[in-house]
């Protein structure tokens, strides 16, 4: 793993947040530095080093370091690595903290001291946020602050990181030149991980807090969810009721946005005079951003259910029952949170697998996570789904398009997991671990961590199509606007293009699994990112219309005339597999250090895809699919 180097502004001394991972870091990050770094209810969200500003209560300038969460300074992941680190002094392109922010869990107050002394014992200036003190509450226990303080011979600030509590406190703290000087006294202290264990144990014993407190809420509805047969029913029927939720929710907003879309494009046309530009604004930019933007409810849907499930603290639950499953193909439920990032997108998936410490089982993570669906393939299945599979109902009720989607994702889950077991034993060391991960309590999922995280997915989506989308939309407007016909030429100009020529030569290599020229052409800027083949289809389609009327026309009901049933099939096998974007390969390039891995996976995604589209393709015609 290759670190990133991170831009920071050189100005002022460093203070850096440490702690268990899932005990609020990021929650009280985002608080002091006003940033919206994910923040979520399962261990190892944060994966990277984040740096932001902080200013404190007089207006003292700060730079404060958001940090993945570690159990100890022995690291024994690639992301605790990170923390330890930046504590240490060794992390590339960054000094050593000058102050550490220790923040500890209050509902777990014995497993996170034992970092807290560790953290004092290296001498830098520390001082400590008692954080999750409303849910220590609920639970009846009672923290005494100012005994607390005196035990860890540290200032101690009791924080409630999600509701901005305390954070004024800890900013006036940092005002305290005493603060800032280093704890001489504590490296002389020095004890060994034992001595902890029994220093914790005496701290907690003077705090009257020694007793164990069950998580009575939790653990009434662990029995039902983790129940060995209730609990994969559960899940099986909540994945299911999503993808049901994303076709069946996403219906109306669709059609709005298409009307609208549609009815700009209609304006645009009558008010400019014809020529180039209309050409550019109508064909290329309104027929294929639109034709990407109607996907938004369908992705905001996704999403929805996909923060409520981070927020409540299910997602490790989830990964707890298919351990058994990850089990069979050689890999740990650890895999789990990594591969579901996927969902989103393949990036954070792939940086994900750094909380793995096994180093088999991340490479393994790493290659597969491309396999699973993200979200920039909604849109191409979705536009498939609505113009090749009818709308009806089936076996009372279930929407026959939800379950086509539903089946997809299935295919993209298998998949992983077949090349999960091919590599298990390939590299003849996919032996079962024993899985270790805390499952945090369950928390009602707060509103408006999920409205932000909603917004944030919206803004990713937005800046998407109006970046890559938008540059590869007008550049292959270009390519298939130039050169002009000839004179006398009969078909449309695009065939005549720069693109229309590309894609006829591109077809040779995929007549065999049934794409025509104007398939061809939308898969080389769908590997900038997978949106964009929808974004290109609409344009070349707008671009190729005989007639004023069919260039207005949506895309969805052009396919469905011009291609066959085996060719729509065939392009959704395509993007189950779909040799991955550019940007996904260079985040391989990174975390794995080399490029061994960016060609094995591209070379071997590439393989898949082409042969399960071929015999997809020829199974559909000789059924008479043609
Ligand atoms: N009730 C309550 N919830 C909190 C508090 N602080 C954080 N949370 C929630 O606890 C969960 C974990 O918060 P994060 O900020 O992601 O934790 P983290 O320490 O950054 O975790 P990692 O990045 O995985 O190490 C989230 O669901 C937060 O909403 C708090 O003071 N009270
Ligand atoms: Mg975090």
């Amino acid at each position: 793993m290759k670190e990133a180097v991170i831009h920071v502004h050189r100005g002022g001394p460093l203070v850096a947040l440490v702690g268990n991972p899932n005990c609020g870091k990021t929650a009280l990050f985002n608080r002091l530095t006003g940033s919206h770094q994910k923040v979520a209810n399962y261990a190892g969200v944060t994966v990277e080093r984040k740096e932001g500003r902080l200013l404190s209560a007089e207006g003292k300038v700060l730079r404060l370091l958001d940090l993945p969460g570690t159990y100890s300074l022995n690291p024994r992941s690639p992301d605790e690595q990170v923390a330890v680190d930046v504590l240490m002094g060794r992390a590339v392109g960054e000094k050593r903290p000058d102050l550490v922010v220790c923040v500890l869990d209050a509902t777990n107050l014995r497993r996170t001291l034992r970092l807290a002394l560790a953290v004092k014992r290296l001498g830098l200036p520390c001082v400590v946020a008692l954080n999750m003190t409303d849910l220590a509450k609920q639970r009846g226990l009672t923290i005494d602050v100012e005994a607390l303080s005196r035990e860890l011979g540290v200032p101690v600030v009791s924080t409630i990181a999600v509701r901005g509590e305390g954070v004024q406190q800890l900013r006036a703290l940092l005002d305290d030149p005493a603060v800032w000087q280093a704890q001489q006294a504590a490296q002389q202290a020095a004890t060994d991980a034992v001595g902890d264990h029994e220093h914790v144990r005496g701290i907690l014993l003077r705090l009257g807090l020694d007793q164990a407190v069950p998580r009575l809420f939790s653990d009434r509805l662990d029995r039902v969810v983790l129940h060995p047969v209730v609990g994969p029913i559960l899940l099986l029927a909540l994945l299911f009721l999503i993808f049901q939720a994303v076709f069946a929710w996403a219906e109306l907003p669709m059609q709005w946005l298409e009307a609208g879309a549609a009815w700009l494009g209609s304006e645009v046309e009558s008010l400019l005079p014809e020529g180039w530009l209309r050409s550019l604004v109508v064909e290329g930019l309104i027929a294929g951003l639109g034709g990407v933007v109607v996907f938004l409810p369908q992705i905001i849907i996704l999403f929805f259910f996909i923060l409520v499930m981070e927020e409540s603290g299910y997602l490790p639950r989830a990964a707890f029952l298919l351990d058994r499953l990850m089990g069979s193909v050689g890999l740990s439920g650890r895999s789990f949170i990594p591969l579901l990032s996927s969902f989103a997108c393949a990036i954070p998936g792939i940086m994900a697998a750094r909380t793995i410490a096994n180093p088999r089982d991340r490479l393994v993570t790493i290659l597969i996570a491309p396999l699973l669906t993200c979200s920039a393939r909604l849109p191409v299945y979705a536009l498939l789904i609505s113009a090749f599979v009818p709308q009806r109902e089936v076996w009372g009720g279930l929407e026959l398009q939800g379950l086509v989607l539903f089946g997809l994702y299935l295919a993209g889950i298998l998949s992983a997991m077949a090349v999960a077991l091919v590599l298990k034993y390939l590299t003849a060391q996919g032996q079962v671990r024993t899985l270790m991960m805390e499952l945090p309590s369950y928390h009602w999922p707060n509103p408006a961590s999920v409205a932000a995280g909603l917004w944030l997915r919206v803004k990713i989506f937005l800046r998407r199509v109006g970046g890559i989308i938008l540059t590869m939309t007008v550049l292959l407007w270009f390519l298939a606007s130039f050169p002009a016909p000839p004179i006398g030429a009969t078909g449309p100009a695009i065939e005549y293009s720069l693109a229309g020529m590309l894609g006829q030569a591109l077809a040779v290599i995929f007549e065999p699994i049934g794409f025509n020229w104007q398939i061809s052409i939308a898969l080389v800027p769908g590997l900038a990112a997978r949106e964009v083949a929808v974004s290109a289809l609409s344009t070349v389609y707008a671009l190729s219309a005989a007639t004023e009327e069919a260039a207005a026309q949506a895309l969805m009901p052009l396919i469905a005339q011009d291609w066959s049933l085996a060719t729509a099939l065939s392009l959704l096998v395509w993007y189950v597999f779909a040799p991955m974007c550019l940007s996904t390969l260079a985040t391989i390039r990174r975390e794995t250090g080399g490029w061994a891995m960016v060609w094995v996976s591209a070379g071997y995604l590439f393989a898949l895809a082409y042969a399960a589209s071929f015999i997809v393709y020829r199974v559909a015609l000789a059924l008479g699919a043609g």
